[in-house]
């Protein structure tokens, strides 16, 4: 059977799947550095620390230049320094990635409904969509702490099966990251792997996705396929 087949939602990540934030993260995570007057990180370091939201990359951040595990109270008055640089400079270097404005307007137009579920502070999430003008294709927007727990537990997609009273088999969640992956497995909901994004360095088919794909664009084949399956 097709995981595929009666796909009519779409979930997707943000960081790393619609959008390069990394350059961004990482100047706000230096200038964070850089006011505490410690070692700086390169953007590849932060590559690898993307994936479980914004106080465990500055808690990641810590550490490294600290060479030592970071005090709660010291994680806790650096955040607000890292949100502040953070929403300054939000999208001065971050790229959508190749094909995701055609990908989401084809999709819309099938009739998919749209969901954002990223680990990214909600905060920044809407004005990061609305920077690159895609807001307007996503129905639901999760930031990593509107609900109580963030991806890789599977409340942001329950969450999203609930609102729009959909079976599992109905959900497709699209992400770049083993959270995303496995967010999907706890949700028994279907889940397609990119392989450009952040996975802290490791390969995404390692994490069992139902497809992986190498480009955005190769995601309505794989939906294409099942209408034609399903037309049959
Ligand atoms: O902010 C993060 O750490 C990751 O965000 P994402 O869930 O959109 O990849
Ligand atoms: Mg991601």
């Amino acid at each position: 059977m097709n995981p595929f087949s009666q796909i009519n939602a779409v979930a997707f990540d943000l960081d790393g799947t619609l959008i390069d934030s990394v350059p961004d993260l990482a100047a706000a995570t230096r200038a964070t550095l850089e006011e505490l007057n410690l070692p700086l990180c390169s953007d590849e370091l932060v590559r690898s620390w993307v994936g479980n939201g914004a106080e465990m990359l500055m808690r990641r951040a810590l550490s490294f230049a600290l060479a030592t595990e970071v005090s709660e109270e010291k994680l806790q008055n650096t955040m607000p320094r890292f949100m502040h640089f953070y929403k300054q400079n939000l999208q001065q270097h971050s790229v959508l990635y190749a094909g995701v404005e055609s990908v989401l307007s084809q999709l819309k137009q099938a009739g998919y409904r749209m969901a954002i579920v990223t680990n990214k502070p909600y905060e920044f999430t809407i004005p990061l969509l609305k920077a690159f003008n895609i807001h307007g294709y996503f129905d639901i927007v999760l930031g990593g702490d509107s609900l109580t727990k963030m991806k890789p537990d599977p409340l942001p997609l329950q969450h999203i099966l609930h609102e729009w009273q959909l079976e599992s088999e109905q959900l497709l969640m699209v992400g770049d990251s083993k959270n995303d992956i496995l967010a999907a497995k706890a949700a028994k909901v279907a889940s397609v792997g990119l392989t450009y994004g952040y996975n802290y360095g490791e390969d995404i088919g390692l994490s069992g996705p139902d497809a992986v794909c190498e480009q955005f664009s190769e995601i309505t084949a794989l939906l294409n396929q099942c209408d034609k399956a399903t037309e049959q």
